[in-house]
């Protein structure tokens, strides 16, 4: 998917995949990264989803990156947050207590800059992303994370019915992209309530991946 893309869903508020409330699987699942209080947690392509405000009011700390700064200011405006703003080579960087949100591509994201994390929460990143961006996107984030663990929530339905984003990745393309640095397991599913978009049976697939 280009810039653009993504950039014009913001700009046109079209953004059917935001979820205000947070994913369910999040909260049925989060507790298998067995974090201490007070863990920092990537997620990429962030979005301005309600998962961060979850993960807050448990005292975590967040690292997000995302393309869009409308996304960015959204979010901090939702959290009652007023950020700072720093230029850091390619990227912004807005930051409160205890979060760190980075506007721009997560591929120009640097370890360094990014500081250390201890689990990754991936839900709607992967799936958003086509098949020639993946591997890049998967071993970038191994490499920024040292390979943290990660909680990554992904949809499976039948991609001939639907054009992505979200795309659907199935568990050998799970496998494919971290079987050599994880060990994996399917945690869980769910049906998508409606099918995706309401027009495809799907469902969301939780995976816990651990560092091998
Ligand atoms: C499907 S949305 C999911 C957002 C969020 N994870 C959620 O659950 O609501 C994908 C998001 O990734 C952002 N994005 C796409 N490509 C990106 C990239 N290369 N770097 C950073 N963010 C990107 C888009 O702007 C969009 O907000």
């Amino acid at each position: 998917m280009e810039e653009k893309f993504w950039l014009d869903k913001w700009e046109r508020n079209d953004i059917g995949f935001h979820e205000e409330m947070g994913n369910p699987m999040l909260a049925k699942y989060f507790q298998k990264l067995s974090l201490a209080r007070g863990s920092r947690l990537l997620l990429p392509l962030c979005g301005k989803t309600g998962d961060i405000a979850w993960l807050k009011s448990r005292e975590y700390a967040i690292a997000g990156v995302e393309l869009s700064e409308i996304a960015v200011q959204q979010l901090f405006e939702a959290l009652g947050l007023t950020p700072r703003i720093k230029v850091i080579n390619e990227l912004k960087r807005y930051s409160a207590e205890n979060i760190d949100v980075f506007v721009g591509d997560i591929l120009a994201l640097k370890a360094q800059v990014l500081g250390p994390v201890d689990a990754i929460y991936d839900r709607a990143a992967l799936v958003a992303l086509p098949e020639d961006m993946r591997s890049q996107y998967t071993q970038h984030l191994m490499a920024i994370t040292k390979i943290a663990p990660q909680l990554l929530i992904a949809f499976e339905y039948e991609q001939s019915q639907l054009a992505g984003p979200p795309f659907s990745i199935s568990s050998e393309q799970v496998f494919d992209y971290y079987l050599a640095d994880y060990h994996l397991k399917m945690l869980g599913s769910r049906d998508i309530p409606g099918g995706l978009k309401g027009l495809v049976p799907a469902r969301e697939v939780a995976w816990l991946l651990s560092r091998r």
